[in-house]
C-alpha cells in the first residue's frame, strides 16, 4: 500500500514520485507501524531499524534518516573480514601526484567474462577523505553479470550511478528501481543493494557499462532555483523512489561492506534485502535526465553551466559545492552575436566529464565519446577544441536544437587525484592536447 502518488513504468515498477519527501510503503498490508515508529512489538513480526543518513541533530531540512521494518534486524551477521578492493580506491587519494594537464580517456575495455557491477567498478580517482566525510571519486564500471547471492553497501559515501550502456536492476532495501542509459539511481550512504542486469532483447544478459560518483560529503540535494523561481531545473516529483519489495530467501548471502576505502565481506544466512515496510527520506531515487527543464540564454552570451546542475553537495562555505552534478541535455541554443559552445576558461573548480550518448558541443573532433571522460582540474584551461571554435565562429547564428547529445559533469571544489591505474591506463589518451593546436593567431592591432 502506498500513496495516491505512486506509479507504474513500462518495466512494470510502481515508484513513489518525488525527491526529498517523507515517503512510505509497506510490501505487506499492515507491516507499516502507524503512530509510532517503535511500536511495543512491530505489526508482523517485524524487526524495527533506523538507518540514518545525517547525525540526529542536524538542521531540519537537511536531516535524512529512515525507518525499516524488516525480517531480520541488520545487527544479525557474523563477523566482516577483509576482502580484495579490485579496482576499487577511496580518498586520500595519493598513488599519483595532482596533473594539471588536460586528460582524456577512451571507454573501459570491455570486462573479464563473469564481471558484475561490484568486480567491474574501476576508480579514475577523487580527492578528499573518506573518513572526513568530505570529497568524492570518480569510478566507471562495467560488467556482463547479475549480482546473486551479493550485495554492496557503502559507508563511505552515496553514489550516483550513471548507466551509459545497457540498464541495471538495483534491488535495494527499499525496493526494486530500474536505471537505464539515460536515467541515474542514487543509492544512500550504507542503503544496501545488487545490481542484476535486465536481460537484453535477444535473451542473453545484458552488458552494462557506466560511471559513478561516490560523494563523501554532504547528501545530493536540488540546488537552490534563486531568481529562477519556484520551478525548474529538475523538478523534484520527476525523482522516483521505490515501492518497499523483500527478499525472504535463508541460504547463504556474501553481504560486502565498503568501509573508509576497503571491502568487507560477511557471509549472511539471510538476504539482507528484507525490508517489509519502510517510511523516511533517506532513500534511494532514478532520474530520467531527458525531464531536466534546461534554462538558457534567450538573448545573449554562453551562461555559465551552474544552470545545468541536476543535484548538489553543498559544503561548509554557501554556493561552493563538494561535487555538482550537471547534464547537458537537449536544449535550442538561440544566442545573438554569440560564441554559442562553451567558451575558453580556467575554472576554479575541477571537472570531470562523460559522455552518455551521441556528441558534446565543446568537442567536433572526436574522441570525446560515451563510455569515455575527461579531467580538466583546477585553472587547466580547456574548452573548445580547434574545429568546434572554428566552425562556431563562423557559422550563421539560426535557432539551433542541440538533440544529438547527453554529456554530464562531476564538478568539485578539489583538484581530481588519479589512481595508478587510471594515470598509467592504456586506454588514456596520450595525444589530447592536440585539440587545442592549430588555433590560429587572427589578432589585428590597428
Ligand atoms: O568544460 C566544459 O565543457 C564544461 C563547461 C561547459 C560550459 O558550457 C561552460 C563551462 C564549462 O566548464
Ligand atoms: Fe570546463
Amino acid at each position: 500500500m502506498h500513496g495516491d502518488d505512486a506509479h507504474k513504468t513500462a518495466e512494470g515498477l510502481t515508484y513513489l514520485s518525488g525527491f526529498g519527501n517523507q515517503h512510505s510503503s509497506e510490501a505487506v498490508p499492515g507491516a507499516l507501524p502507524q503512530g509510532r515508529n517503535s511500536p511495543q512489538r512491530a505489526p508482523a513480526g517485524l524487526y524495527a531499524e533506523q538507518l540514518s543518513g545525517t547525525a540526529f541533530t542536524e538542521p531540519r531540512a537537511q536531516n535524512r534518516r529512515s525507518w525499516l521494518y524488516r525480517i531480520r534486524p541488520s545487527a544479525a551477521h557474523p563477523r566482516f573480514t577483509r576482502t580484495g578492493n579490485g579496482a576499487i580506491r577511496t580518498g586520500p587519494f595519493t598513488e599519483s601526484v595532482p596533473d594539471p594537464n588536460r586528460l582524456r580517456w577512451d571507454p573501459l575495455p570491455e570486462p573479464p567474462a563473469g564481471t558484475d557491477f561490484l568486480a567491474g567498478l574501476w576508480t579514475l580517482g577523487g580527492n578528499g577523505d573518506a573518513t572526513q566525510r568530505t570529497g568524492m571519486a570518480v569510478h566507471l564500471y562495467h560488467a556482463d553479470t547479475s549480482m546473486t547471492d551479493r550485495v554492496f553497501g557503502d559507508a563511505d559515501g552515496e553514489l550516483l550511478i550513471v548507466p551509459e550502456r545497457g540498464a541495471l536492476l538495483l534491488h535495494t532495501e527499499f525496493g526494486r528501481l530500474y536505471a537505464g542509459p539515460g536515467e541515474v539511481a542514487l543509492i544512500p550512504r550504507g542503503v544496501r543493494f545488487r545490481v542484476e542486469l535486465p536481460q537484453a532483447a535477444d535473451g542473453r544478459p545484458g552488458a552494462a557499462r557506466g560511471y559513478v560518483c561516490e560523494n563523501y560529503g554532504r547528501p545530493f540535494e536540488l540546488p537552490e532555483l534563486g531568481p529562477i523561481g519556484a520551478n525548474g531545473l529538475a523538478n523534484a516529483r520527476d525523482f522516483r523512489a521505490p515501492v518497499a519489495a523483500f527478499e525472504d530467501t535463508d541460504r547463504p548471502v556474501r553481504v560486502i561492506s565498503k568501509f573508509c576505502g576497503n571491502l568487507w565481506e560477511a557471509v549472511y544466512d539471510h538476504s539482507p534485502l528484507d525490508v517489509v515496510a519502510w517510511h523516511g527520506n533517506h532513500l534511494p531515487y532514478v532520474y530520467d535526465l531527458r525531464c531536466f527543464n534546461v534554462i538558457g540564454t534567450i538573448s545573449y552570451d554562453h551562461p555559465d553551466p551552474s544552470i545545468f546542475t541536476v543535484l548538489t553537495s553543498p559544503s561548509d562555505t554557501p554556493g561552493l559545492a563538494g561535487v555538482d552534478f550537471v547534464v547537458f541535455a537537449p536544449r535550442w541554443l538561440v544566442g545573438e552575436d554569440t560564441f554559442r559552445p562553451p567558451y575558453f576558461h580556467r575554472n576554479v573548480m575541477s571537472e570531470y566529464m562523460g559522455l552518455i550518448e551521441g556528441a558534446y558541443d565543446a568537442k567536433t573532433g572526436g574522441g570525446f565519446v560515451p563510455g569515455g571522460g575527461s579531467l580538466h582540474n583546477m585553472m587547466s584551461a580547456h574548452g573548445p577544441d580547434r574545429e568546434t571554435f572554428e566552425r562556431a565562429s563562423a557559422t550563421e547564428l539560426a535557432p539551433q536544437k542541440i538533440e544529438d547529445g547527453l554529456a554530464f559533469m562531476f564538478e568539485t571544489r578539489w583538484p581530481l587525484v588519479l589512481t595508478a591505474q587510471a594515470a598509467g591506463a592504456g586506454h588514456l589518451q596520450r595525444d589530447y592536447d592536440d585539440v587545442w593546436q592549430g588555433l590560429e593567431r587572427h589578432f589585428r592591432n590597428g
